[in-house]
């Protein structure tokens, strides 16, 4: 099948690079967003996330006339949706945005469209958008009810980028591709084989939604594993960077890197899909969850006690202690505060400390709001060196060099193991 026109609802983090990738092919791409500034913003060929590169590619294809935003959807030959799929009230995923993506395409569906939902789904979702499109268009068929022979093609396609690397991952990356009929999934592999020099593995629609929320749990899983054993080994004063190096010289073991707490919106919430629609069976993936969760509140209760140590110790006045946080982001070398560890602990303690806390993150060039109510100012890596205690939260390169004997700063927490592993290398 061809595709020479296709609609990407959603212009984020996932529906912008898609959408760019594809115009680069030559595809004559239509983006969606309900975000007017957004629109707005890419018709100037210009972007709002930060991801290597996007920018020169957003811009190419604007230029050239391949790709244009628009708040209305329009008419196309597929289309890919790529909103948000939260986690409601801590207890259920919200698909209020992937029905109000379907409802608002419907009205534009051809016989022969195909329809792919990207957005990470709790298990069932591509059929609930697929019920929602038969909804809103009585007069088409769809694959729920006339299987192969329908006139809409359905299909869920996670996506599976490491931001940071997405336009490098967008293309190398495997696809699985779950079709709701074996029709769907050809039409859909067909569609990704533009730019996807990955293989794109078929199955169904529902193994695809699984597997997606299989990755993220696997991996929140380990990094638990790696978090569980730092907190063992502070209390038997064992250093679990050099721990985790030797154990993974045998020829089986591979540990993650334990850190102040898993971030971002997706590790962090997907394996809550999981465990929200089998939550008696789930229960390794909820202990996961719970053990990420935690570290945070164990961090701020490490740099309490640094406190106390100062206190007792070095006869420093309490509220004279000066804290530093090195980093904000959820993880190295990006600007995404989204569900940020390292935000949570710099807040939790200014809580504590009131007017001690400063903070150095790269990433960003303006105060974000809630550091700004805090009243915790970004300062330079070298003015954060100078306070009482530095605390490392996200291992960005820019201080991976970091000399140990900077500043005056009179202890150092590193949650990431930056500053052991540059004195192991040495
Ligand atoms: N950000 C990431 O690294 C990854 C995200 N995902 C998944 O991809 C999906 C999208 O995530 P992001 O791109 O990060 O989200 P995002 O928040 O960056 O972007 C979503 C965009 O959708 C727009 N939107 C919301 N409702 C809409 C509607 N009804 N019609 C048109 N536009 C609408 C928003 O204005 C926003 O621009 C989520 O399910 C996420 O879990 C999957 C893999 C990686
Ligand atoms: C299985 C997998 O690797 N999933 C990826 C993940 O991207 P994300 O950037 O959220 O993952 P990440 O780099 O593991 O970071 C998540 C969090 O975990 C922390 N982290 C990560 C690895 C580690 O050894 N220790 C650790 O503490 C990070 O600092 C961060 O706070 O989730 C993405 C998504 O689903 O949005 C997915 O597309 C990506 O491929």
């Amino acid at each position: 099948m061809s595709f020479d026109t296709i609609a990407v609802v959603g212009l984020g983090y996932i529906g912008l690079p898609t959408a760019a990738v594809f115009a680069s092919r030559k595809k004559w791409v239509v983006g969606v967003d309900i975000n007017p500034d957004t629109v707005n913003l890419i018709n100037r060929g210009e972007v709002h996330i930060v991801e290597p590169d996007l920018d020169m590619l957003v811009h190419a294809a604007v230029t050239e006339g391949y790709l244009r935003a628009t708040c209305e959807p329009e008419a196309a030959d597929a289309f890919l949706i790529a909103v948000p799929t939260p986690f409601k009230d801590g207890n259920e995923p919200d698909l209020a945005f992937i029905e109000a993506a379907s409802r608002a395409i419907a009205p534009r569906l051809k016989p022969g469209n195909l329809v792919v939902l990207e957005s990470t789904s709790p298990v069932g979702a591509t059929e609930q958008m697929a019920a929602w499109l038969a909804e809103e268009r009585p007069d088409l068929t769809f694959p729920q009810s006339a299987g192969e022979e329908s006139d809409v093609r359905i299909a869920h396609c996670p996506e599976r980028v490491l931001p940071g690397h997405v336009l490098r991952e967008l293309v190398h990356n495997d696809r699985v591709i779950g079709g709701m009929t074996p029709r769907c999934s050809r039409a859909a592999v067909d569609l990704y084989q533009t730019f996807v020099e990955g293989e794109c593995v078929v199955t169904t629609a529902r193994t695809a939604e699984m597997c997606k929320l299989t990755e993220n749990s696997f991996r929140d899983l380990n990094i638990a594993f790696a978090n569980e054993l730092s907190i063992i080994c502070d209390k038997q004063g064992i250093d679990v960077w050099e721990l985790i190096r030797l154990a993974n010289r045998h020829p089986r073991v591979n540990i993650l890197q334990p850190g102040p707490g898993v971030g971002g919106h997706c590790i962090a919430v997907d394996p809550w899909f999981i465990v929200s629609q089998t939550p008696d069976e789930a229960r390794l993936i909820r202990t996961a969850r719970e053990v990420n969760d935690g570290k945070p509140r164990w961090v701020v209760e490490k740099v309490k006690s640094l406190v106390e140590e100062l206190v007792a110790k070095e006869c420093k006045a309490r509220k004279k202690i000066r804290i530093a946080f090195l980093g904000l982001a959820f993880k190295a070398n990006i600007d995404d505060l989204r569900e940020s560890p390292a935000l949570a602990i710099t807040l939790s303690t200014a809580e504590e400390f009131p007017g001690q806390v400063v903070a150095v993150e790269p990433h960003i060039d303006q105060q974000p709001k809630p550091l700004l109510e805090a009243n915790i100012p970004l300062v330079s890596l070298h003015e954060a060196m100078q306070a009482d205690i530095v605390v490392l939260l996200v291992d960005h390169k820019d201080w991976l060099n970091l000399p140990l004997d900077v500043g005056n700063c009179q202890r150092l927490l590193d949650t990431r193991g930056v500053i052991t592993s540059v004195s192991a290398n040495d």
